[in-house]
């Protein structure tokens, strides 16, 4: 392994970091919204029915071409109207800081949203311990979806938490059919993957010592069973899944993370979940840290620029904190 080394991006506090992540978010939101179709080349040419030089050979050739760039142009304005964001996101603290960060924003096209969950503990939606439980109650449930629109959820079949294997290849199935099929498309790539990492190193629902699951080349979604911390069971969504997505971000705070954010930028050759991603995603990870989970650890910090300093619905902090390096 290379010492590949992300973008990370430093802040005082955990609220620093809330508004920092949505705003990225709607960065990467508007970059997927946005995105530019490749103009198909139109052989239209200028229609001139003054043009006493036009036969009416050309005349038919000029309507004929004038009919297929508008049928051009609607067509394109149809797919820019369906453009979905597809994002993923993960469980553990980055519910809250979601909710702290997304809810604030009034730029948030939640009817474009598709969203999907990196992993997912195999217990009832109704615990805490359960990842979209958690992510409904506390963003979902909370949306102005008259303003906002409703986004569509894929979550689980909570009737298979009893069978990682089969929850596991359903859920595969719903990201099949949300990305158009395995033939069409080798892997899924999500416009914004979102990732914790917990103090033992899991990601997702990748364990540092899964060695299996960290080499599994071909499934999308993997069934994981006796995790070491949290419920057992869980199902997860796998490295090269995480890897080809469009942008990835880690979101980590606390001094208990301290020891292994210092392996994952010092150490990357020890193979961490994180380090397997910051290489394999190069150029398109970026960390979002505050500073006590940065305690001791040498890596190069930058200042966060924000992309939208948009209206908030509560005053927005003329210069959002963040650290000076
Ligand atoms: O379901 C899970 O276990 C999560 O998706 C997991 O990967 C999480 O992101 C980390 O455990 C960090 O969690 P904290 O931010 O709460 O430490």
């Amino acid at each position: 392994m290379t010492t590949t080394v992300p973008k990370v991006f430093a802040f005082h506090e955990f609220s620093d970091v809330a508004e920092a992540v949505a705003d990225y978010v709607v960065y990467a939101q508007n970059g997927a919204l946005t995105k530019k179709l490749k103009e198909r080349k139109s052989s239209a040419v200028n229609l001139n029915l003054d043009d006493k030089a036009a036969s009416s050979a050309d005349m038919q050739r000029i309507l004929s071409n004038k009919s297929i760039s508008s049928r051009d142009s609607s067509k394109k304005a149809k797919k820019e109207k369906e453009r979905r964001f597809k994002i993923a996101l993960s469980g553990g603290s980055l519910i809250q800081i979601l909710h702290e960060g997304l809810l604030k924003r009034d730029d948030i096209q939640w009817g474009k949203w598709d969203i999907y969950f990196a992993d997912e503990r195999l217990v009832s939606f109704e615990s805490d311990q359960s990842n979209y439980g958690q992510s409904k109650r506390k963003i979902f449930d909370l949306i102005d979806t008259e303003k906002y629109g409703t986004p569509n959820i894929y979550h689980i079949d909570e009737s298979l938490i009893d069978d990682p294997q089969e929850c596991a290849d359903n859920y595969e199935k719903v990201l099949i059919k949300g990305f158009a099929g395995r033939d069409s498309v080798k892997l899924p790539m999500f416009d914004l993957f979102l990732l914790g990492c917990a103090p033992d190193g899991h990601i997702a629902s990748l364990f540092p010592n899964f060695q299996e699951n960290l080499r599994e080349k071909l499934a999308w979604v993997v069934p994981v069973e006796k995790a070491p911390s949290g419920p057992e069971n869980r199902i997860s969504l796998t490295i090269p899944v995480i890897c080809h997505s469009h942008r990835v971000i880690f979101v980590v705070e606390g001094a208990v993370k301290a020891p292994v954010i210092k392996t994952i930028m010092e150490r990357p050759e020890k193979g961490l979940p994180s380090s397997i991603v910051n290489e394999g995603a190069a150029g398109r990870v970026s960390w979002f840290v505050d500073d006590d989970a940065l305690t001791d650890v040498f890596v190069t910090k930058k200042k966060y620029k924000f992309h939208n300093k948009i209206e908030f619905n509560e005053p927005f902090k003329e210069e959002p904190a963040t650290t000076e390096k």
